[in-house]
Formats: C-alpha cells, structure tokens, sequence
C-alpha cells in the first residue's frame, strides 16, 4: 500500500468557473492541490462537452507548472493522445472500450513522453488490465457514471478498489490508483482505506470557494489531507 505522504489530490476543473479558468487553477494549486484534473468529454463517448487541447495548451501557457491528468471521455481516442501530447499533458488517461487497440494508445502515450492510464466506468472489469500492466502508470476507477460534476459515490467502488490495489500490489509496477467521483471530506478517508492514493475532487473543491469564504480552497484542502491522514 502507498505511504500516506504520497497521497496526491487532483482538484477536477470541471467545476471550476470557466470564465475564470487560470486564476481558478492557481488558487487550487496555491491552496496545496498536487495536480490539476482535466476532463475531456466529446458529447459521443459522453452525454457532455467540455474542453480540448487548447485549453491544456493555454493553461501551460498562463504559467501551470504542476502535473496536468488529462482524462478522455472521447471515442475514438488516439487523435485526441496526439494533441494533448503536442498540449503539455502529463498524465493521459482513456477509456478501454472506446479504444480500437488499447496496448496500441497506450504505447503512443509513453512514445510521447506521458503517463498513461486507463479508466474503469462502474461496470466496466478491471480484466482490460490483463496483458498491458507493464504499460500502466495509473489506473483510475470511475465511482460515478462519467460525463457530469457532482454525482453521489458508487458505495460498490470500494470492493474493485481493493481488488485493483491487490492487483498493482502483486504486478509489482509503480502504478497510481486514482479515484474519481463524488470524493468529499466526509468519505475520503474511507476511500483511501481501500486502497486509492490519487483522489480527483471537483464539487467538493470548488463549491468551497464563496465570497462569503474567500479562503475556501485553503480550508478544504486542509479538511482533505486531515482526513487522509486519518485513513
Ligand atoms: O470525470 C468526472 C465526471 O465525468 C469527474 O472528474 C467529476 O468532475 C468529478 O466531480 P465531483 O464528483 O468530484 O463533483
């Protein structure tokens, strides 16, 4: 199991104010975030829209040194691997079945100089890990149905964490297990419980910021580690 100092929250600029989106983005990553979360949705793969390279692209441009895990919620992919390649992603995660040829997109992510992942929906096995352990840097498990902010946690997401952490733990890899939806000060430490060192949080951070609270971010992050300290 991961050293509880190496537990990295990923704040999920989804729901972050757009209009604002750079000054958003350095708040988070001042308030202590470790790297920032960045949600592609294609309207195909997803029944939403969200952003694209060029927003990657003009982020690293604002200044945005930290970490950039770009998830793709788009089918096909390998287009959009190549593009966030060129945009200064770090970590590129995709999903197994909207992908013709997984070990394939897998490969031009590292050939890119990126990390690469793959992303697990609710109902989707985790058997799409067989045969391409060795080409995994992150492994990010869906605890709600991807495309929008603010869902509840899949309560079932706990037992296929601990059967993936079971599964990096005895491929013997340096593999991330990420978690990703409905993440709250209230169950994170349960969460990394079972096994996850990665947490994206996207409502939970960025509802924390109000006029009424101008150092929200600060707070909730600090609420954040507190509790996975205690996990
Ligand atoms: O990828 C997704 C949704 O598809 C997530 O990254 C959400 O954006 C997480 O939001 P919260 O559940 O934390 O509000």
């Amino acid at each position: 199991m991961t050293a509880a100092h190496d537990f990295l929250i990923a704040p999920s600029i989804l729901s972050a104010d757009f209009a604002r989106l750079g000054e958003e983005v350095d708040n988070v990553l001042a308030a202590g975030a470790d790297v920032v979360h960045f949600d592609v949705m294609d309207n195909h793969y997803v029944p939403n829209l969200t952003i694209g390279p060029m927003v990657c692209k003009a982020l690293r441009k604002h200044g945005v040194t930290a970490p950039i895990d770009v998830h793709l919620m788009v089918k096909p992919v390998d287009r959009m691997i190549s593009d966030f390649i060129e945009a200064g992603a770090s970590y590129i995660t995709f999903h197994p079945e909207a992908s013709e040829h997984v070990d394939r997109s897998l490969q031009l992510i590292r050939d890119g100089g990126c990390k690469a992942g793959l992303v697990f929906n609710p109902a989707t096995p985790l058997s799409y890990l067989d045969y391409v352990m060795d080409k995994v840097d992150m492994v990010l498990l869906m605890s709600v149905n991807p495309g929008f902010g603010g869902q509840s946690f899949i309560p079932g997401t706990l037992n296929k964490l601990r059967e993936a952490r079971a599964r990096i733990d005895a491929s013997h890899y340096d593999i991330r297990l990420e978690i990703d939806g409905g993440v709250k000060v209230d169950n994170i430490a349960e969460i990394a419980a079972a096994g996850a060192d990665t947490f994206v949080a996207g409502s939970a951070i960025f509802s924390a910021h109000q006029a009424s609270d101008p150092h929200g971010y600060d707070t909730v992050l600090k609420q954040l580690r507190a509790a996975l300290a205690t996990a």
